[in-house]
């Protein structure tokens, strides 16, 4: 019997839904919380990731693409494509193209993924939220300017896990899951 593929969305958000700034013009996180890259690390590391042509411009060189996870990138640019091929990601033209390649891959266990992480930015987590089975959110307890934010999780959407931390510089943030039947 084959395992449902299940769909996650995972995030840092802060107080007031802002995921991310815009720092020398380039996408960045708004705080330093190494305990959430950790986090985020851990959850993603060996399953597809799928995230939008920015976040994947975001990331630092040094983690494109990131290690042990295959890395798809959304675009619709036969270009970018190939640039983004060429740098070791899988380009996607859509969510749905995404999640079909995701479907035909095969682990060394010769099953397809159990997990499927969006990793940002805005406008993708907007898009999979609909399609999404769960939300792993870090909320960080304090506001931050910026000019991304999180996506709206709807009155269908409940908490099922929350582990509060406070952060080796003094922030204090949660790990919160949410799911949706
Ligand atoms: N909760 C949650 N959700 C998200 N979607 C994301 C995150 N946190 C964090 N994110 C970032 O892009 C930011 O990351 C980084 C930023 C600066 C330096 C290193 C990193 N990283 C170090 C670890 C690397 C790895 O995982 O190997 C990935 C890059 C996406």
């Amino acid at each position: 019997m084959l395992t449902p593929m299940r769909l996650n969305l995972i995030y840092a958000r802060a107080a007031n839904g802002v995921i991310g700034c815009t720092r020398d013009g380039q996408p960045a996180m708004p705080w330093h919380l190494p305990e959430d890259l950790a986090h985020f690390r851990r959850l993603t590391h060996g399953c597809p990731v799928i995230m939008g042509r920015t976040t994947w411009a975001s990331l630092p060189p040094r983690f494109r693409p990131l290690p042990g996870r295959v890395n798809l990138v959304l675009t619709r640019d036969a270009a970018r494509a190939r640039a983004l091929q060429a740098a070791g990601a899988v380009p996607v033209a859509s969510l749905e193209a995404a999640l079909e390649h995701c479907r035909a891959l095969r682990g060394a266990d010769g099953q397809p993924p159990a997990e499927v992480w969006v990793i940002g930015g805005a406008q993708v987590y907007a898009q999979a939220e609909p399609l999404a089975q769960r939300a792993v959110v870090t909320e960080i307890e304090r506001a931050f300017d910026g000019d991304a934010y999180a996506p709206v999780l709807g009155p269908d959407w409940h908490e099922t896990a929350r582990e509060t931390h406070l952060s080796a510089e003094g922030l204090p943030f949660a790990f919160v899951t949410y799911e949706r039947a």
